[in-house]
């Protein structure tokens, strides 16, 4: 059985329900834009590649699109998000519970999100998951982000782990992707924003409810994962 040292997380869709925080923010985007306003999944579907790539994929879908518009369409977004970032965005259900049995173990964990780092820190501050990670590392502006290895590579030497004995959990392709580019097992949580399937993970690579997630340490303290 395969057995990890450390695990690395991503944040939207996977740890966190954060989907209808960003909508009201997207929608303010659009407002501020004079553009309509679109729906939850609609939405949900343009998360995955961080917040310039959201709010670009908002106003592509409601008309022409330009540089100098998505400067004023991420100003209005970010000043909504940064007051609204747990308003309506909760952990899902089981995630408290398997961070705490992780963290009793000593099993050294990060995140890797697309999410900026200040609202991704933000958003574990204020859903009192912060003290669970050792590292959170977000996109940052002209740094390389997922699907790029880059920052999953980072977290994993932060984490003091060889990304062989690294397990990264998120729920996109991108994420897959990204675990793939950095030689690092990955599972995935199905009960958050995939897309499409992917096609090269095999049944027992998944999950659908955290209560199901499968991770389990050993007497010597490494993460296994169990069949459900
Ligand atoms: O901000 C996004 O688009 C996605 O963030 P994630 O990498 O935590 O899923
Ligand atoms: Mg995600």
């Amino acid at each position: 059985m395969t057995r990890y040292k450390a695990i690395i997380f991503d944040l939207d869709g996977t740890l966190v329900h954060s989907a209808p925080d960003l909508h009201s923010a997207a929608n303010a985007a659009l407002t501020a834009s004079g553009r309509k306003t679109l729906d939850l999944a609609t939405i949900t579907s343009f998360i995955g590649n961080g917040v310039e790539k959201l709010v670009e994929r908002c106003l592509r879908a409601t008309g022409p699109y330009s540089q100098a518009l998505h400067g004023t369409a991420m100003t209005a977004f970010m000043d909504s998000y940064d007051a609204n970032m747990t308003t309506l965005t909760r952990p899902y259900p089981g995630v408290p519970d398997c961070l705490t049995r992780l963290k009793d173990n000593a099993v050294p964990l990060g995140i890797c999100t697309n999410k900026p780092t200040e609202p991704a820190r933000k958003v574990c501050d204020g859903l009192d998951l912060s003290r669970f990670f050792t590292v959170i590392i977000g996109a940052e502006r002209d740094q390389a982000r997922k699907p790029d290895p880059q920052p999953l590579l980072r977290c994993a030497a932060e984490l003091r782990a060889d990304p062989r004995d690294i397990l990264y959990v998120g729920d996109s392709g991108v994420d897959h992707a990204t675990a793939q580019n950095a030689g690092v097992a990955f599972r995935l949580f199905s009960g958050g924003y995939l897309k499409s399937p992917i096609p090269d993970l095999r049944a027992d690579q998944i999950f659908e409810r955290w209560s199901e997630s499968g991770l389990r340490t050993d007497q010597a303290g490494f993460v296994t994962v169990a069949a459900h």
